[in-house]
């Protein structure tokens, strides 16, 4: 492990020719110039090992060597690039003069050659032979004690030292020893006599590159030789920092690495890759890769196939196509993502891979934290529509592979508004999630409960194979939603209204199958809300209406096509007209005069009914005064008033302001409420109805005895009359039995709550006779006249 592979094994040995000069080769454990292309080391670290040139093309040294100009301002002639984009220059640059035969290499230009002997004839000979170097200078020093040449050593700079082991101040190995150690990654040669040979050996065995024989100082080889000595120890050195480098940025980064011989046994792990695989790289040298780097697949479990043998066959990178875990030695589990790579010697021969691995765990967590919040609904936790129209698209699928189709149940809980208008939305929210756990309790687990957003909740019944099934689950959550739910120390009553389809009948796809029992969603809330009703298409037809409808209910008010008709209330007895409801008709261009049967409901669920109902009143108060001023006595007018316009905070001011620019007497007028809208805020009503009653206008309950008022309440309300809803008044077959009785009791509560009382509906003699008998004051209805148009109301109010 961990072997740069340039440790020296020092080997003396002749070199043909060269008589006299003895050099150790480098021996090396492999071959340092191995080299692991960028994509051994992935992209993502920006990491890759760089053997950097030591001269940057395109640049020329300074004179001293430490620092580089562009090559514009110099040209040098003769420049040479080694493998290792070493390069040298002979020749004077053009420009500056910097010496010829420079040698570029790691900083320094000129080698820097230390001779220590006491001989003075070897010096001379040393230095003519240096001297002499066709292919650069030689800065040769010479001293001639120990003592000096340590103190020389000190001061660092000297690229090779020639020395004599006999000095005056120390001899043989010893000698050899200190310069050694004094200048570790300086080559030395020692310069000897034939009986000194064998210590010369001992000091090649020491760490010495060679010697030279005495009387060979002048070998014209001795200059080359020298050079490539000190370039040799030169490119050690720049390895060894490359390859330090590598290892502390290695161990340094957080990616695990891992490397492989060619028969994908480990021979390396970087600190990260020790941590997360519990190995350390002592123990796992020569492993299999599998047996350290331990992974499976994180959906199955199964065993993961490691790239790195596939690299190792392939020769071309590999990443894990899938998401894997790794499981380290002690049983931790990450995820991780993994890519691996060839490595190469530098004659292209693959010899390994490296395997670069990263903990992804905390990404995949988020990940999936994300995909939760996208898939599901803030406050219930249940699935949003983005899940659960999955979830129908797969049950689909798997319907048409043989499984039962599933069914849509729509849900929208009933007057929910009520709720958060009067609690207030925090306790609106709290009753959302009590429903939300509810509904998780009526279906299987196999079911999904998803909110479709406010108070709407939609379940798929996924494989449901029971005839009426759906029928079966909708029951079961009308009665578990019955069941008072107790929030914040209250009991809150609650129901829904449940739309159903089915899969293919109803719909092939999720929107459709939505979108149908949202259908008949609505058909439920029409049928009185609290059931259920299954999609069918004459519901559709409905459903397109009503958005016909919408869309011209839209236009009618700017292009005039509403009108208001007029039907005579009379003193029974007398059958004189005591005054005229206004009643609403919607002359359509295309469809004729249309009653409000068909759109006034549509017009109250999609808010428009605010606008039309501001424009009956303006229309009514104008009407009596046009009446008014055709000389007519002062007539009374009703005029209905829904939910929505009396709970609309500026009713109040708005009608006052009509009756102030119109000129109309409020006595003219009479507000007719349903029981439903006044019980609605008991205390709001009193005090709406209270300021009304007190500029004037006068108050009626509408279709009395259809709600479900408290008559304890009622009393509570200033009101003028009750009108006894027609559905009682057409039952009336004379008799006291059933409705006969009920109309009797109200006239009778009427009187004693000193109240008018009028009949609606009365279309026949015997119901006036009989109203007439019980002490009915008023009534309206065909039997006297149908509503008609302003122009004919005029005549009759006139006749
Ligand atoms: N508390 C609470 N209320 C919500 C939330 N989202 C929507 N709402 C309210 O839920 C109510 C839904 O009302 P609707 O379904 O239109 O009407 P409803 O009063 O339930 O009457 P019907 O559906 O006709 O029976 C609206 O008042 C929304 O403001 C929510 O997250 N929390």
């Amino acid at each position: 492990m961990r072997n740069t592979g340039l440790e020296s094994t020092p080997i003396a040995g002749g070199m043909g020719d060269m008589r006299g000069l003895f050099f150790a080769s480098v021996g090396t454990a492999g071959d340092p110039w191995m080299h692991a292309p960028g994509v051994a080391l992935r992209a993502s670290m920006g990491l890759g090992i760089l053997f950097k040139p030591a001269v940057r093309r395109g640049e020329c040294p300074t004179a001293d060597g430490t620092a580089w100009v562009p090559a514009c301002e110099r040209r040098l002639a003769g420049l040479r690039f080694n493998r290792q984009g070493i390069v040298a220059c002979s020749g004077n640059c053009q420009r500056c003069g910097v010496a010829a035969a420079t040698r570029m290499g790691g900083g320094s230009v000129t080698n820097q050659v230390l001779i220590i002997s006491s001989r003075p004839d070897d010096v001379r000979a040393l230095k003519r032979a240096l001297g002499n170097a066709s292919d650069g200078p030689f800065v040769v020093r010479d001293l001639s004690t120990l003592a000096q040449a340590l103190e020389r050593i000190r001061h660092g700079g000297i690229d090779a030292i020639l020395m004599d082991m006999m000095l005056p101040d120390s001899e043989g190995l010893p000698c050899f020893d200190q310069v050694h150690e004094a200048a570790r990654h300086t080559p030395i040669m020692m310069l000897c006599g034939e009986e000194e040979e064998p210590a010369a050996r001992e000091t090649v065995q020491r760490g010495a590159q060679g010697w030279l024989s005495r009387g060979y100082f002048d070998n014209s080889l001795l200059p080359q030789s020298l050079r490539n000595v000190i370039e040799r120890m030169k490119v050690e050195q720049g390895a060894y920092l490359a390859l330090a480098r590598a290892q502390i940025t290695l161990d340094s980064i957080g990616d695990g690495v891992i490397s492989v011989d060619m028969h994908g046994r480990v021979d390396y792990l970087n600190v990260a890759a020790e941590e997360m695989t519990g190995w350390s790289g002592a123990e796992a040298d020569g492993r299999p890769v599998a047996e350290v780097l331990v992974i499976v697949d994180a959906a199955s479990g199964e065993p993961a196939v490691n790239p790195v043998g596939a690299v190792l066959e392939s020769g071309h990178d590999q990443a894990l196509e899938r998401e894997v875990v790794l499981v380290g030695r002690h049983g931790v589990r990450k995820a991780i993502d993994d890519s691996a790579a060839p490595i190469f010697d530098w004659n292209d021969r693959i010899v390994g891979a490296v395997m670069v691995f990263r903990d992804i765990s905390a990404t995949v967590a988020l990940t999936s934290t994300m995909r939760h919040l996208a898939q599901h609904d803030f406050l219930t936790k249940l699935p949003n529509r983005v899940l659960l129209n999955d979830r129908i698209t797969q049950a689909i699928a798997m319907a048409r592979r043989g499984a039962a189709g599933p069914a849509l149940l729509f849900l929208d809980l009933d007057k929910f508004k009520h709720i958060n208008d009067s609690l207030g939305h925090d306790v609106g929210d709290r009753l959302l999630q009590a429903v939300a756990a509810r509904l998780l309790d009526c279906v299987r687990l196999s079911d999904t409960v998803s909110r479709h957003g406010g108070d709407e909740f939609v379940i798929l019944l996924a494989d449901e194979r029971r005839p009426h099934a759906a029928a079966l689950a909708a029951e079961k959550i009308l009665i578990a939603l019955s069941t008072p739910f107790l929030i914040e120390g209250q009991q809150l009553h609650t129901s829904t209204s449940i739309g159903i389809s089915v899969f293919p009948a109803d719909g092939v796809d999720a929107g459709a199958l939505i979108r149908n029992a949202d259908t008949a969603m609505y058909h439920a809330k029409e049928r009185g809300r609290n059931n259920y009703q299954f999609f069918s298409q004459d519901m559709n037809a409905r459903a397109v209406e009503r958005q016909l409808i919408e869309t011209h209910l839209r236009l009618a008010l700017e292009r005039h096509e509403f009108t208001l008709h007029y039907q005579p209330k009379l003193d029974l007895e007398s059958c004189r007209i005591t005054g005229v409801e206004a009643l609403l008709r919607w002359n359509h261009p295309e469809w004729g005069m249309t009653l409000p049967e068909r759109f006034i409901r549509i017009a109250e669920e999609c808010g428009l009914i605010i606008p039309i109902g501001r424009w009956i009143l303006r229309e009514a108060c104008a009407q009596s005064v046009r009446w008014r001023d055709s000389g007519l006595a002062p007539v009374s007018i009703a005029i209905n008033v829904s939910a929505l316009e009396f709970r609309h905070r500026d009713f109040f001011t708005h009608a006052t302001a009509v009756f102030t620019s119109s000129g109309v007497a409020p006595a003219c007028l009479q507000l007719e409420l349903t029981e439903s809208v006044l019980m609605r805020d008991v205390a709001a009503s009193a005090e709406l109805l209270t300021k009304f009653k007190a500029i004037g206008v006068e108050i009626a309950v509408d279709d009395f005895g259809t709600g479900y008022s408290s008559l304890s309440y009622l009393n509570q309300f200033p009101i003028d009359v009750l009108k006894i809803d027609q559905s009682f008044v057409r039952a009336i077959d004379g008799t006291l039995d059933g409705n006969g009785a009920i109309v009797s009791a109200v006239i009778g509560m009427g009187r004693s709550l000193n109240q008018r009382v009028i009949a609606e509906g009365i279309e026949n003699a015997t119901q006036l006779d009989f109203l007439r008998l019980h002490g009915c004051s008023e009534g309206q209805g065909y039997f006297f006249s149908k509503p008609v148009d302003a122009t004919r109301m005029r005549e009759m109010l006139l006749g």
